[in-house]
């Protein structure tokens, strides 16, 4: 069983307000990213913000902590709940290619591009929860590298949605 983690918290500076509501053809980023993983997974949750179109968990052991933060409380919450894997994303990842699941099997693996997209098994837990507690804590790639995980390519370019401008791209994109 797989569990869907989308990591939506952060302060969106460089968007200016809160990029995981900004919309691309009608549909949030976080709606668009819920969607997406929903295609892999038996169920899906929302990091790192209180509302969302899915089930929400607090970051872990305490907000502000990046990225990281999120997947760390989704894994404990997954390996809690019987789940063997979490599929991870940020809010800002948009278009994921059809064959992620293919390229990233068998897990650990995460995208060589952008780590923060990745599968992972829920016994790596314990390394992230004490990855957290170093000062590495906030390094994607340092986790991806404790927990074995192979690199791997997209396949697609995936555009990450930091600024406005960058939404207004892909809208032109259609
Ligand atoms: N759950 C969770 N997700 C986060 C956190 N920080 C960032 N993210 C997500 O991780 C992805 C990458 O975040 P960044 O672009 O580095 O940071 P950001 O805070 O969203 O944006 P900037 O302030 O412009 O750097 C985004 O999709 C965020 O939603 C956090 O503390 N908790």
């Amino acid at each position: 069983m797989i569990l869907g983690a989308v990591l939506a918290g952060g302060r969106s500076s460089r968007f200016g307000s809160d990029k995981a509501l900004a919309e691309l053809d009608g549909h949030s980023l976080l709606a668009l990213a819920v969607d997406a993983l929903s295609g892999w997974c038996e169920h899906v949750v929302v990091t790192g913000r209180e509302t969302a179109p899915a089930p929400t968990l607090p970051d872990w052991p305490r907000a502000d902590m990046g990225p990281l933060g999120g997947l760390a409380a989704a894994m404990r919450h997954a390996q809690d709940e019987g789940y063997d894997h979490v599929l991870s994303c940020s809010v800002d990842a948009a278009f994921l290619p059809d064959d992620l699941l293919e390229r990233l099997g068998p897990a650990p693996a995460c995208l060589a591009a952008q780590p923060v997209i990745g599968l992972w098994p829920t016994s790596a837990t314990a390394v992230l929860e004490a990855l957290l507690h170093s000062e590495d804590r906030h390094s994607m790639r340092r986790f991806a590298d404790l927990a074995g995980a192979r690199l791997v390519e997209a396949g697609i370019a995936i555009p990450n949605v930091n600024t406005p401008e960058d939404l207004a791209a892909l809208a032109r994109k259609g």
